[in-house]
């Protein structure tokens, strides 16, 4: 299985697409796994994924086999990611928060109130164990002509734009984000819904409640060992993605419009960056364009980093979708490929045993970083701005944060390297003395004289000796 869990939802045909389309249907499942689809030439494709839920697949099986063991792992310090991802009207969100997230019986509830639920009953039948602390936030990335691709806090809305932070022992940062604490499912669910209340939304003739922002809710699950005082963090992040549209076929127009072509350039941003985790030799480290984004940025760990992944990819059954219902599907097989590395978050110790090493060594790096942009010159920033944009590093110049963060990037990955580049002088150093050592040796070994020499040596000495005497 590949590190990335990758299943396709097909939701029930809507009205409009029973009427208009005369019960056409791409869509033919073989099993829980492989299904054909037809595309609009009629040609039959069969893909196979980790699973693939029909219409009439309960929200509880999607949960159980996409969310559960996510969830149990960030719980032990695993990061997680779940990602609903798909055309507008697809089934996102029913997926994600059930047909509303607070009045939504047993049965309708989506994945975010049943990894909330599930989160809670597993950590007290951990009491014993640990002490846990959860926090949630709930960071926006608003599709929206006048807050231009901004990063909102849908938490505390007079928060302008999220910064977003990178470090080397945290990853990445929203710097600022609201974090509220949360004890048990009700709590959090409260917060939920007043976060959701927040999120922007437009609409269209495709779907008149289309959520026009990719939402994420972070949960950070901290736990501190009972017996001896160790601290792990796991980080659950779920994604509802805005979805994708042909503006054409939706007839949207003026902002609507304008929003359509932002949300399509975040998810080919999305696209390029899967693209270029999947191509290319392992061996060969390719530039991963993850900065070209706000939503790939905040996505950085989730994709082919320290986490665990699992993708949803939504579906309309509907021949009238089937060009987009493909190119989800193609977007789905192209991330289980992704190779990410999830490990169990590092330990800490509660502050009385804190080891001093690992922040002394950010604090020194943090130290050198300073002084080296006190001594670069303006000129030389020009010229780094211009390579940050010729390598794609960064878009443009507008975004102060993201010049910002591609500097530091950059200046502590040259550190990085400069630290390599001493040691393996340091050993190159070594390795010559050793051989200087015993060229020296094998000198001496080759002034030591033979028989003829000590002879010749033995009259020279005697001749000096007796015309000296
Ligand atoms: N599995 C399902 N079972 C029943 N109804 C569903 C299912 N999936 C989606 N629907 C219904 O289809 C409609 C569109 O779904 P939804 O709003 O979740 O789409 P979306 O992908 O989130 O769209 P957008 O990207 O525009 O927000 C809703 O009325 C929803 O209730």
């Amino acid at each position: 299985m590949s590190n990335v869990t990758v299943c396709a939802r097909f939701r029930p045909r809507s009205s409009k697409e029973f009427r208009d389309h005369n019960d056409g249907v791409c869509v033919r499942g073989i099993d829980a796994e492989t299904f054909v689809f037809q595309d609009d030439k009629e040609d039959e494709l069969t893909f196979s994924l980790d699973r693939v839920f029909y219409e009439e697949s309960p929200q509880a099986a999607v949960y159980e086999f996409l969310a559960l063991p996510i969830m149990r792992d960030a719980v032990n310090a695993i990061n997680g990611t779940i990602i609903t991802y798909g055309q507008t009207g697809a089934g996102k969100t029913y997926s994600m928060e059930g047909p509303g997230i607070q009045d939504c019986d047993e049965h309708n509830k989506g994945l975010l109130q049943r990894v909330v639920d599930g989160m809670f009953a597993q950590i007290s039948s951990l009491q014993d164990i640990a002490r846990y602390t959860v926090k949630l936030s709930m960071p926006s990335l608003s599709i929206n002509e006048f807050i231009s691709n901004s990063l909102r806090d849908l938490l505390d809305l007079s928060k302008g734009n999220i910064q977003i932070k990178e470090t080397k022992t945290q990853g990445i940062l929203l710097s600022g984000v609201t974090e509220v604490p949360v004890s048990d499912s009700a709590e959090a669910l409260q917060h939920l819904c007043t976060g959701l209340a927040n999120r922007a939304v437009g609409e269209t003739q495709m779907n008149m409640s289309s959520s026009r922002s990719h939402c994420a809710y972070f949960l950070t699950i901290q736990q501190d060992s009972v017996k001896d005082k160790r601290v792990k963090t796991g980080k659950l992040i779920l994604v509802d993605l805005a979805g994708s549209e042909k503006a054409d076929k939706t007839g949207a127009e003026g902002r609507v419009l304008e929003e359509a072509k932002t949300i399509n350039k975040s998810l080919s941003a999305l696209g390029n960056v899967i693209n270029a985790l999947t191509s290319g030799s392992p061996s060969k480290a390719s530039h991963i364009p993850y900065r070209d984004s706000k939503l790939t940025r905040v996505l950085q760990d989730a994709l082919g980093g320290n986490s665990r992944m699992a993708l949803l990819c939504c579906c309309s059954p509907s021949t009238s979708n089937a060009s987009e219902t493909l190119s989800t599907l193609r977007f789905g097989m192209r991330a289980k490929h992704i190779k990410a590395s999830p490990r169990a978050s590092e330990v800490k110790f509660a502050k009385s045993q804190e080891e001093p090493s690992s922040a002394t060594k950010d604090e020194k790096c943090g130290r050198i970083l300073e002084k080296m942009k006190e001594r670069i010159s303006n000129e030389d920033i020009k010229m780094l701005e211009e390579v940050f944009i010729h390598e794609g590093i960064i878009s443009s110049l507008d975004s102060v944060e993201d010049v910002e963060s591609a500097y530091e990037d950059i200046v502590s990955k040259t550190i990085q390297s400069l630290q390599q580049a001493i040691e393996e002088l340091q050993l190159k150093v070594q390795k010559l003395e050793t051989e200087n050592k015993g060229i020296q040796e094998q000198a001496l070994r080759n002034q030591e004289p033979g028989p003829v020499g000590k002879m010749s040596r033995f009259i020279s000495s005697w001749y000096a000796s007796f015309f000296t005497s």
